[in-house]
């Protein structure tokens, strides 16, 4: 048989050709294939088989990463709610990266919260965490590259006692926003970016925010530039083509990146080195920076540069988060102005005097007595969450997990929407859910803020933050929809009006507390601009 083919194609010089290179073709796509098979799909040692969770079966080389990268940023949520249709969790082959997608309340509290110290790793992204952030953004590094420590002198954040001192602070940055709000109403979202941006860099370098609108631009750019670059590239997606070819022949990717990581780079310089000196001079207000950071009892291991990234990355994270719970606040207002006015009744009781009727604004030490606004927070997180997916928890060792196994290097993943829809009616707005005796706690049965070992260090900072500034805001303002909205458009990337809000001051009294309180701190004159 094989003679006769061989007499054939040596008569037919063209179709042997072309039969070569067929034969050429699918011996390189197995090899390629081979090579790049997913964490998931390879052997372990002795030959060991996985036995995953069902999932997509996607195609070859690229898994399911089309449909993931053209459909989880989708505002009704429709693809990433598919997904748990394979059950508790659903396995999803992205380049040669294996996620876990976790779809219920139950198996993250089992796989990020109990199996914590296995599953607190971080694959790698050579794009976006290597060049964009040279290694230094702590929420993208590996153990290996360096995480622990990072970590180790963030989590000052969360004690009481910084809790308490930055408490201070978000108090009066509230009130001036309070006061941006009563002189500039049509504005009320950059109050929203404002107030953010203010109260975290404060805590992390220690001044108050008063930077050209120039350089927070600049600042706003390297955020959205560098979130951009998340998932973007398909070296992160494959980063063992980053590994195997020479870096300055057959990687010609690395150039544009590398200018968005320099020009990062020289962004954060430009905030650092002056408060980095005021440090050495011992000049420096308290902050983060100075009291704990670059203090000489908490020995942090890492350099200048580290520590840099350590501080700013602070920032990043604190701010823009913030800033799109406060708007999903205002669009919660205008589809529920049933719950707004629980809420506000809520706030009145604790807040006018039952005596003689004066009022005083809400503070942090209120946050026990106010459980109804407690649970606002935690159903704004859950309505519309702003993130689809958490960061991937890395497994470090295999792991055998009812009936499953699962190799090192595979990544768990939150799948947020359904695991936040595991509730009655989840297309509703129902803070009173969240009244469960839990609520003052942000983090209890709410994953928002990932989870484990890796939690965000700033969840209680936020809570916080968001507490103080919502219970002013349902006090002492109403808000109506000045055009059509629709309740899954928030438009957080725009920096402009997301959605047409009309916001009026509730009363007279209620404007005169504000500007007194504003006088008192002595940010009246900068919320009205002079
Ligand atoms: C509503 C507000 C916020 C949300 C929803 C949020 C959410 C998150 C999530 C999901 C993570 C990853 C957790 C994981 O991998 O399991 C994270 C990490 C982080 N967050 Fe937040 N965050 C918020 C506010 C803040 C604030 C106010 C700060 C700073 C003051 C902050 C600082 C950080 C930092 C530094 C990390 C990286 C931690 C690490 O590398 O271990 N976040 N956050």
């Amino acid at each position: 048989m094989l003679s006769m083919i061989l007499s054939w194609t040596d008569a037919h010089p063209r179709v042997k050709v072309l039969g070569t290179i067929v034969v050429c073709l699918a011996v390189s796509f197995y090899i390629l294939q081979e090579l790049l098979k997913p964490v998931g799909k390879r052997r372990g040692p002795g030959g060991k088989r996985y036995n995953l969770p069902p999932g997509p079966k996607g195609v070859p080389i690229l898994g399911s990463l089309p449909f993931l990268k053209n459909r989880a940023r989708e505002d009704d949520h429709k693809a990433v709610t598919e997904m748990a249709r394979y059950g508790e969790m659903t396995t999803l082959h992205l380049g040669t990266k294996t996620w876990i997608l976790l779809n219920s309340k139950r198996v993250v509290a089992e796989i990020i919260a109990k199996r914590g110290s296995l599953t607190n790793g971080r694959s790698p992204m050579p794009i976006s965490s290597g060049i964009v952030s040279q290694h230094g953004r702590s929420l993208l590094l590996s153990l290996e590259e360096g995480w622990t420590e990072k970590r180790r002198v963030m989590h000052a954040l969360l004690s009481g006692s910084a809790l308490k001192q930055y408490g201070g602070w978000q108090e009066l940055e509230s009130t001036q926003m309070m006061a941006e709000y009563l002189y500039q109403p049509q504005r009320w979202f950059a109050h929203h970016y404002r107030y953010a941006n203010s109260v975290v860099h404060r805590i992390a370098l220690g001044e108050r925010l008063h930077k050209s609108s120039h350089e927070l631009a600049d600042l706003q750019e390297v955020v959205t530039r560098f979130v951009g670059s998340i998932g973007t590239s398909w070296i992160d997606w494959f980063p063992e083509l980053d590994r195997w070819t020479p870096k300055w022949v057959l990687q010609p990717w690395r150039r544009s990146w590398e200018k968005l990581g320099q020009w990062n780079y020289e962004v954060y310089r430009s905030w650092w080195v002056p408060v980095r000196r005021q440090v050495d001079a011992g000049t420096a207000p308290p902050s983060f920076v100075r009291d704990v950071l670059l203090h000489e009892e908490t020995k942090f291991t890492g350099d200048d540069q580290e520590a840099m990234y350590v501080a700013m990355q602070l920032i990043e994270a604190g701010s823009d988060t913030t800033r799109e719970v406060l708007n999903t606040f205002a669009m919660a207002a205008l589809c529920y102005p049933d719950k707004f006015q629980k809420a506000r009744e809520e706030v009145d009781w604790i807040c006018v005097d039952k005596e003689n009727g004066s009022l005083r604004l809400p503070c942090l030490s209120d946050i026990e007595s106010m459980p109804y606004i407690c649970g606002v927070i935690k159903e704004l997180l859950r309505w519309r969450p702003i993130f689809v997916f958490t960061p991937d928890h890395c497994l470090t060792a295999d792991l055998e997990f009812e009936g499953y196994s699962f190799p090192a290097g595979v990544g768990f993943v939150i799948n947020e929407v359904p695991v936040g829809n595991e509730c009655e009616n989840p297309e509703a707005f129902m803070p009173e859910r969240w009244l469960d005796g839990h609520e003052a706690d942000v983090a209890h049965g709410l994953w928002q803020f990932g989870g484990g070992r890796r939690i965000c260090v700033g969840y209680r900072l936020a809570q916080r933050g968001l507490f103080i500034n919502i219970a002013r805001l349902a006090m002492c303002f109403d808000y109506a929809a000045a055009g059509p909205i629709n309740s899954r458009k928030l438009n957080h990337h725009l920096t402009t009006e997301p959605f047409p809000v009309k916001v009026t001051v509730r009363s007279n009294r209620h404007a005169q507390l504000i500007e007194d309180e504003a006088a008192r701190e002595d940010v009246l004159a900068t919320a009205q601009g002079k």
